[in-house]
């Protein structure tokens, strides 16, 4: 299991120094909101670049961003390895996802609480993760929905039945108790925000969740 600490929960006064403090996870995960899609703001390209030289983590974008097509270029160009877009965001997934992948960056597709796998099937073959939402976007610090679960061994069988590659990542509520939940359905990375950076030793946060994800 990959843990992927999200600056959602960071403290953005200190956000370099947040990014050294979580450097034993392989994934930063950065969350970007533009008040249209999620009822929030955050960072854009800018961010991901003043960072990118302070880490050599995977930069996993999350875009929860309305016609997320008009921003890959820019993130890409800022240093992201991975960019995530939502099905419910955009009339056009699969354009978009092609458009993530001809920028060099990995494609992710995301889905909500409220959509089933069934909505994304066709573009399983394009991408390279996919990631579910345990809670609905918006915001950190939110309680696990674990009616969500069956969402990821779903996506587990049909990779395999379908000979697929893609990574299977979670996001929202992932904690201490959740994480073994996780794991069990098929995950293989993790998004922790509060549970990570809501401590004093964020590291041993992210030590703690591989540790028992491993069992
Ligand atoms: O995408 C997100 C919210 O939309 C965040 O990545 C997620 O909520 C992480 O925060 P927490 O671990 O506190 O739930
Ligand atoms: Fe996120």
């Amino acid at each position: 299991m990959k843990i992927a600490p999200s600056i959602l929960s960071a403290d953005f006064a200190e956000l370099k120094t947040e990014v050294k403090r979580v450097e034993n996870a392989p994934y930063l995960h950065i969350d970007i909101m533009d008040g249209q899609f999620v009822d929030n703001l955050t960072f854009g390209p800018n961010v991901v670049k003043a960072l990118r030289p302070h880490s050599s983590q995977v930069f996993d974008c999350h875009l929860m961003v309305i016609n997320p097509e008009k921003y890959i270029k820019a993130f890409a160009q800022a240093g992201a390895d991975i960019i995530g877009v939502h099905i419910e965001a955009t009339a056009h997934i699969h354009r978009v996802l092609s458009q993530i992948k001809q920028a060099g960056v990995k494609a992710e597709v995301v889905i909500n609480p409220g959509t089933p796998v069934a909505a994304i099937k066709e573009v399983l073959p394009l991408v390279d993760q996919v990631l579910v939402m345990t809670v609905d976007p918006g915001f950190g610090g939110q309680a696990f929905l674990s009616e969500t679960v069956s969402k990821v061994k779903e996506l587990a069988q049909l990779r395999l039945q379908a000979g697929l590659q893609f990574e299977i990542e979670v996001d929202g509520g992932v904690n201490a108790d959740t994480i073994k939940t996780v794991t069990a359905a098929g995950a293989d990375v993790a998004v922790a925000g509060s549970f990570v950076f809501g401590s004093d030793d964020p590291a041993k946060q992210v030590a703690l969740l591989k540790e028992l994800a491993q069992g």
